[in-house]
């Protein structure tokens, strides 16, 4: 009998820190759609944004890590720290089925990425090999042509914060600590992480 594969959504993102959008995001989607596992997988470096003033890898790996713990259907990912920069998903893609064949990987991604997806590393060869799920973001259409069999749109609740909100907030001395998982609180506290504007 053939072994069901692991659905797994591949959840990519700076997470510059990682906040509850993101969570609640990805919490959603295992427990309302079809996914097995959410992969966060943090991106050393995005080809459409700057690497100039970002934390380190390794620290924000450690916020996803903390921010995850104890859910079972979550898991963080340093995959694309071996890889060459700046991370094309692409190539992500390709390594990781390679690297564990048992799973199938589903892209997920935000209405404001779908509409700009046209302009990524070769689009047409993760159409072909992986389905995708585009969820929404204010501002963004969320039309998917029929044509487009292996994408599908879906309908999460919204939690309109970005990590430079958190960022700004945070250099201002804001205290914000309900915007992200206490333990990701605690660990910017103890690292002074984001305390003025000069820092990533
Ligand atoms: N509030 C949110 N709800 C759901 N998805 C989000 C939210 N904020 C960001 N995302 C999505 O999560 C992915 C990773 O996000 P990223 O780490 O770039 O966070 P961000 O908050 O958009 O960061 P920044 O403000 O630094 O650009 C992106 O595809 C982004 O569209
Ligand atoms: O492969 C590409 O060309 C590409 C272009 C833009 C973004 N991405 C990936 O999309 C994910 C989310 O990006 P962002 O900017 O919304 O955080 C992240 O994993 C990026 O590496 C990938």
């Amino acid at each position: 009998m053939e072994k069901t594969r692991i659905k797994t959504g591949l959840f990519g993102g700076t997470f510059n820190p990682i906040h509850i959008g993101h969570l609640a995001l990805a919490n959603y989607l295992c427990e309302y759609e079809d996914l097995d596992e959410v992969w966060f997988l943090v991106t050393p470096q995005n080809p459409f944004k700057k690497g100039d003033h970002l934390l380190d890898d390794y620290i924000r790996l450690e916020m996803v890590e903390a921010a995850i713990a104890g859910y079972p259907h979550f898991r963080a990912s340093d995959f694309e720290f071996g890889l060459p920069r700046p991370s094309y998903t692409v190539d992500t893609l390709r390594q990781l089925a390679r690297t564990y064949p048992e799973r199938d990987f589903i892209l997920i991604i935000g209405a404001d990425n779908w509409a700009k997806f046209a302009q990524w590393r070769a689009p047409e060869e993760i159409l072909r090999n992986h389905s995708i799920r585009v969820y929404p973001r204010r501002g963004y259409d969320l039309t998917i042509p029929a044509s487009y069999t292996q994408v599908k749109a879906v309908e999460t609740p919204l939690l309109e914060i970005s990590s430079t909100f958190i960022r700004q907030a945070l250099a201002e001395g804001r205290d914000i600590r309900y915007f992200v998982h206490p333990e990701v609180y605690r660990i910017i506290q103890e690292k002074h992480l984001y305390q003025s504007s000069n820092q990533p």
